[in-house]
């Protein structure tokens, strides 16, 4: 595991110092039902920085749901601690839990909107219950957050009356209607299609980028991690096996779990013993950065005088990472193979020799 993954890396125009907002500690979540203990949570420990989108993806029954939870005590575990800005949350009273909770917003998966009242009455809700904003301050606000999420001329539409992707506009416009310093989405975007759900985490990566709203989500897809997250927690039967910056994780899985998850979105079926090459050696070369600007194929086939031939390939991107991943037959002899290998790796590729 690559610890808890938190390598500075500073956001576009933003050098504040990197504090960890969420520390989650040795947690554990049991459940009783039917006579049976369930441990949904095992022996978790994370970091979560402040400013950033941090995703959970794990398969279904995996425990995301109930760690998610845990973070603004929806669930509460049975043993370990959440600490906020330095606060064990599992410590407070009521009142002052009330009073957190009110700085953490919540997305859900089915929008839990309120269908009597209309999208502006729904963002407003929050506001009345937080209390301290004027009827006219809660109006300023209402039609800020309309603007924000691109639904102003809805407001006084009723949720049936609006797509999937609106509704998610108004359950995140009320999420962060009383400003919370973090956000917390539930398969946000689990029930919307694919276009609707590129749109859903534009918006997302916007509010973090703009406001500066600290954002765990979890998802059991991951073109949502790679979409939007700069870390990504793995988590499989109750357990974190594998955590780390997004595109660290994704290209170079080093858990059987992360390891198929990733696979489905990179429609990596590549199995070597059905290429039949020209008998040279099998690369599996992974590069980002610089390097997916250069001529690199071209400068190593130059210099070493091997050949190559491109097998498999896709030039992508991770968040704001673009990379490379290329699978190649290296031809040539022994030596310039050798030299090949290591000209690669002097321009930073990470090499994968596969038979
Ligand atoms: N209230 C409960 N009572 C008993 N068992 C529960 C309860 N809630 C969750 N579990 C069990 O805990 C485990 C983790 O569930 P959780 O919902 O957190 O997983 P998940 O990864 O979010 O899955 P999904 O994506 O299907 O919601 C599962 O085995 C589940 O059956």
């Amino acid at each position: 595991m690559r610890g808890g993954g938190d390598a500075p890396r500073h956001k576009r125009g933003r050098n504040r110092p990197h504090h960890n907002v969420i520390h989650i500690e040795k947690l554990n979540k049991d459940y009783r039902a039917a006579g049976r203990t369930v441990s949904a949570l095992r022996d978790i420990n994370l970091q979560i920085p402040q400013g950033k989108i941090f995703g959970i993806i794990g398969r279904s029954g995996a425990g995301k749901s109930t760690l998610l939870r845990t973070l603004n005590l929806l669930e509460r575990p049975t043993s370990g601690a959440v600490r906020i800005a330095g606060e064990d949350i599992t410590r407070l009273g009521k009142a002052e839990l009330d009073r957190l909770r009110q700085h953490i917003g919540m997305v859900f998966q089915n929008f839990n909107l309120l269908h009597a009242k209309t999208v502006g009455a729904n963002i407003e809700f929050p506001l009345r219950l937080a209390g301290g904003y004027s009827r006219e301050q809660r109006d300023r606000r209402v039609d800020e957050l309309l603007d924000l999420v691109g639904l102003r001329a809805h407001k006084d539409k009723y949720p049936a009356q609006l797509s999937g992707g609106q509704k998610q506009r108004v359950g995140i416009a009320r999420a962060i209607a009383h400003a919370p310093r973090l956000l917390l989405c539930d398969e946000a975007t689990s029930a919307l299609d694919p276009e609707t759900t590129q749109s859903i985490l534009a918006l997302l990566a916007d509010i973090n980028a703009r406001l500066g709203i600290t954002i765990v989500l979890i998802t059991h897809e991951m073109h949502v991690i790679r979409s939007i997250c700069d870390h990504v927690a793995v988590i499989e039967g109750g357990e974190i096996v594998e955590s780390g910056p997004v595109a660290e994780v994704f290209l170079h899985p080093r858990h059987a779990a992360t390891r198929s998850l990733v696979a489905e979105t990179t429609h990596d079926d590549f199995d070597p013993a059905a290429i039949r090459g020209g008998g040279g050696t099998l690369l599996r070369l992974t590069y980002t950065g610089d390097a997916v600007h250069q001529p690199i194929l071209t400068r190593v086939a130059l210099q070493s005088r091997a050949s190559i031939a491109i097998l498999q390939g896709s030039v992508s991107r991770i968040k704001d990472t673009p990379y490379g991943q290329l699978l190649v037959e290296i031809g040539g002899n022994e030596q310039e193979t050798a030299q090949a290998l290591d000209l690669f790796r002097e321009l930073k590729v990470q090499c994968e020799v596969m038979n």
